[in-house]
């Protein structure tokens, strides 16, 4: 079942949805985004502060929030959890040399209070690059 569909049977009656894209910087989340609502991809650079797109998707207004992943804006991450549905956390699976950096960034996140109870998500990119972390 998918991410969407779990939440919808969730909040049944819930007509809007605010997905929250979390991540280290260059870990690819503006460019799921970006392709998520149909952009241009050759205008993709870092986030340095947050964007938001509204789509609708099966009756559904989903709000994504992309936001920076940048270490000088990790300590914001927090502004953005309160009233979100589901967190996506984005892992570049060639950056195998920050993999500790973001373990450590994803154990923080979740000892976060103000995200009990909501659901995550995981998406790893760069998949096409030789030399990434399998995943069997
Ligand atoms: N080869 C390859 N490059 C990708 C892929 N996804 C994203 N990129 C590239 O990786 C770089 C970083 O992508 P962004 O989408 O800006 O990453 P981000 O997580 O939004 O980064 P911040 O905004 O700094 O937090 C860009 O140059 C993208 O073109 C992918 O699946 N494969
Ligand atoms: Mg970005």
């Amino acid at each position: 079942m998918g991410l969407l569909s779990i939440l919808k049977k969730d909040k049944a009656k819930r007509r809007e949805l605010r997905f929250l894209f979390v991540g280290l910087d260059n870990a690819g989340k503006t460019t799921i985004v970006k392709r998520i609502a149909g952009e241009d991809l050759s205008t993709v650079s870092p986030t340095l502060g947050f964007n938001i797109h509204s789509l609708h998707y099966k009756g559904v207004r989903l709000n994504i929030w992309d936001v920076g992943g940048q270490a000088t804006l990790r300590p914001y991450w927090q502004n953005y959890y309160e009233r979100t549905d589901a967190l996506l956390w984005v892992v570049d699976s060639a950056d195998i040399e920050r993999l500790r950096i973001c373990k450590a960034e994803l154990h923080q996140l979740l000892q976060e209070e103000k995200l009990a109870g909501l659901l995550a998500g995981f998406d790893w990119v760069l998949s096409d690059i030789q030399g990434r972390i399998q995943l069997t």
